[in-house]
């Protein structure tokens, strides 16, 4: 087992490898790799004809992310290319590492192991939770590109280097918990530019002042969704991308540029089984909405997977509302980064009462309640009264 975890997260021997492996390589190891498969893909196909902002200028194959991020389609700078080259490698280990035969022995909880944020033990880091950390903090090492690291599984900020210019915060595995029945987990992460005024600092006090950098300044976030495809969604600040990854060239190439979100959803999302400890107002609204009595005159459905990149990225495709209105979800590394993709895409992240992005983070592990979703949605559901569940009988399942 030792081995296996070992062999995640040391660099991978390029010998003998197919060509098309060759793409998995990190960025700055050799991505020349000869003639790959994709490059023998029928792109005029009707079946991966796409439109012309995805296609990359040069073969005609589908644009991936890093041309994306480095040919003008957002034309990010340096840094932050090199960056997200790092983390898109190192979530695809995380991608392999959870659809691997030989996590089972992964995925048991320990409960004697620190976990950052809480004692209780549905909060118990998972071996799998801490992998994926130690794949990113690795990724972000090599990436020469990163002054700071918060993550959900560490208690304080990591400071990485005096000469990175970025700053990251993640949660590097998020919806763990349901991982024995293969039920998709996701990496979220939220990037900030170095506060080069802090720099004076001891470095625990400059890491975290670094990470606790309100929402209204990130510079990009994303996550990946490990599901049936593994898909990364990203912002830069100008709209809100989401590639998938093609499992035949180990690239993600991008499949749905400029995501809007509907400005009215008829889904729903939420923990049904808490509505005798919502608030008046909560249930007044999920009443109505289910009744098609509210504003958009059509009977909500409910969808519930219980993991967070999951519902937020079926909300970010169909619309509606993802809730979770106990103070539960995390602001810094959740909140934050879903609230900047959901408002790059139309829509709004509220605590159902403030928009996320405008609230200023006091400590790296601060929960809230979080309400993400279409436009006209949220408004409607941010117009009743009391929304936040404020008592939180700790839930065991
Ligand atoms: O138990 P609830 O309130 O339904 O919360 C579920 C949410 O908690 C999460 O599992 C995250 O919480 P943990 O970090 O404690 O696993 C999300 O993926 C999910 O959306």
């Amino acid at each position: 087992m030792q081995s296996f975890v070992l062999g995640l997260l040391n660099p991978i021997p390029t010998s003998g490898l197919p060509s098309f492996a060759f793409r998995f390589l990190p960025p700055n190891g050799k991505f020349s790799s000869g003639v790959s498969l994709h490059s023998r893909m029928n792109w005029s196909s009707p079946a991966l004809r796409t439109s012309p902002m995805m296609t990359s200028s040069g073969f005609g194959g589908p644009l991936t992310l890093m041309e994306f991020a480095c040919k003008g389609n957002a034309d990010v700078g340096d840094d932050l290319s090199v960056l997200i080259s790092h983390l898109q490698y190192a979530c695809k280990r995380i991608a392999a590492l959870v659809a691997s035969p030989f996590n089972s022995e992964l995925t048991k909880t320990m409960p004697s192991a620190g976990a950052a944020s809480s004692s209780s033990s549905r909060d118990a880091p998972k071996p799998l939770d801490i992998v994926a950390n130690e794949i990113i903090l690795s990724s972000l090492r090599s990436s020469g590109k990163a002054a700071v690291m918060a993550s959900e599984e560490d208690d304080a900020p990591i400071w990485i280097s005096d000469d990175g210019p970025l700053v990251v915060v993640t949660d590097p595995l998020d919806g763990s918990r349901n991982i024995d029945a293969s039920i998709p987990t996701g990496t979220i992460f939220g990037i900030y530019n170095r506060l080069q005024e802090l720099d004076h600092l001891p470095k625990d006090e400059k890491a975290q002042l670094n990470a606790l950098q309100s929402g209204e300044k990130l510079v990009a976030s994303g996550y990946v969704l490990y599901s049936s495809a593994t898909i990364l969604c990203i912002s830069f600040g100008s709209g809100t991308h989401a590639f998938t990854l093609d499992h035949l060239t180990g690239e993600f190439v991008l499949t749905h540029p400029h995501i809007q979100i509907p400005r009215r959803g008829q889904i729903y999302s939420v923990n049904d089984a808490r509505y005798f400890d919502w608030p008046e107002g909560l249930r007044q609204y999920i009443d109505t909405i289910r009744q098609g009595k509210g504003q958009f005159p059509k009977k909500y459905s409910a969808r519930y997977i219980c993991s967070l990149v999951a519902d937020f990225h079926r909300t970010l495709i169909y619309g509606g509302l993802a809730m979770n209105p106990r103070d539960h979800l995390r602001l810094v590394y959740e909140a934050n980064p879903l609230s900047f993709l959901v408002e790059n895409a139309g829509g709004r992240g509220s605590d159902g009462k403030t928009r996320i992005l405008s609230i200023q983070p006091v400590e790296l592990h601060q929960r809230l309640p979080l309400f993400l979703g279409s436009l006209e949605d949220m408004q409607e559901l941010e117009s009743y009264d009391s929304v936040q569940q404020k008592i939180n009988p700790g839930y065991e399942v």
